[in-house]
């Protein structure tokens, strides 16, 4: 009996991050399916609605920008059938040529954690994707199955540091053990995760674009996720004043500020085209 071939390892989530940005531009668009939205486009706040909707941002631009990421909650809220329609997205989306970033928050006890990893960094799981969010709340350490996972398949996990909303910086802003604040020690952690990883690592994290200047240090040797621009107030022209030196790792996200133009195809290609030109001049 012949040994089976060792199979080649997955080219690591951070290396293709940073070739579709390059290639596409620096662009992560939400796929967040707000009842405001359905109801903007035409469509009724149900099943086939939500269908109709992710369809067409999915033919839109899973083609045009580097990053798609689905909003869990807007699917979840529709039940078995609005996470069969999550499914679906993930899946066409990165068939068309996008990297999926499956926003989901989770965070629990390690035990737990596994089981999360399973649902979303495991390949053969339907919601399997390029990189999920996760919470490092419980303690960064409950996040091990998830990274292990991610590792193991080429994924990326992308952990909240400095949140977008307000409300964020009564924990993240907290000093922790060591007198250092909490956000600090989430940053840290993840510098040692993306050790020596090159061109970029496949630990992510998440800091808001509306925050001014940040004041942690960024130097993570990975993908920083920069969301709250457009509905949230934040502009490409902030990003160089919140990320200082880190600029140039940073995946600015947009979700209402595209969408916004839909349902035609023409002019979300278009909106997302015009931010990501802006952004590539921004952070050049
Ligand atoms: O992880 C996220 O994507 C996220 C983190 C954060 O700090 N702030 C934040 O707004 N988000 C998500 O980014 C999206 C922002 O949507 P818009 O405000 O419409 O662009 C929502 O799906 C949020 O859940």
């Amino acid at each position: 009996m012949s040994t089976p071939a060792p199979q080649p390892s997955p080219e690591p989530f951070g290396a293709r991050l940073r070739r579709a940005m390059d290639v596409r531009g620096p662009l992560c668009v939400g796929i967040d399916p707000h009842a405001s939205l359905l109801a903007a486009w035409g469509l009724e706040d149900d099943v086939a609605g939500l269908e109709r909707f992710t369809r067409t941002v999915v033919d839109a631009l899973a083609g045009e920008v580097a990053v798609l990421k689905p909003q869990s909650a807007f699917f979840e809220r529709f039940g078995s059938r609005g996470v069969a329609v999550l499914e679906r997205a993930i899946a066409d989306a990165r068939s068309a040529g996008a990297l999926v970033l499956t926003d989901a928050k989770r965070g629990d006890i390690g035990s737990t954690m596994a089981a999360y990893a399973a649902a979303y960094l495991d390949p053969g799981s339907p919601l399997f994707s390029d990189a999920v969010t996760v919470s490092p709340y419980l303690g960064f350490g409950s996040l091990r199955p998830a990274l292990d996972a991610a590792r193991a398949a080429g994924a990326g996990v992308f952990v909240l540091a400095l949140t977008s909303n307000p409300e964020g910086a009564e924990v993240q802003r907290a000093t922790a053990a060591g007198g250092r604040p909490v956000a600090q020690t989430v940053l840290d952690h993840i510098a040692r995760e993306n050790a020596g990883a090159g061109p970029l690592g496949s630990v992510g994290a998440v800091v808001g674009a509306t925050l001014g200047r940040a004041g942690v240090d960024l130097a993570v040797n990975g993908p920083l996720l920069a969301p709250g621009l457009g509905a949230q107030g934040a502009t490409a022209e902030d990003l160089p004043e919140v990320f200082g030196d880190a600029v140039r790792n940073v995946v600015p996200s947009i979700s209402r500020g595209v969408l916004g133009h839909g349902p035609s195809v023409a002019a979300l290609r278009e909106s997302a085209a015009r931010e990501a030109e802006r952004l590539r001049q921004v952070l050049a």
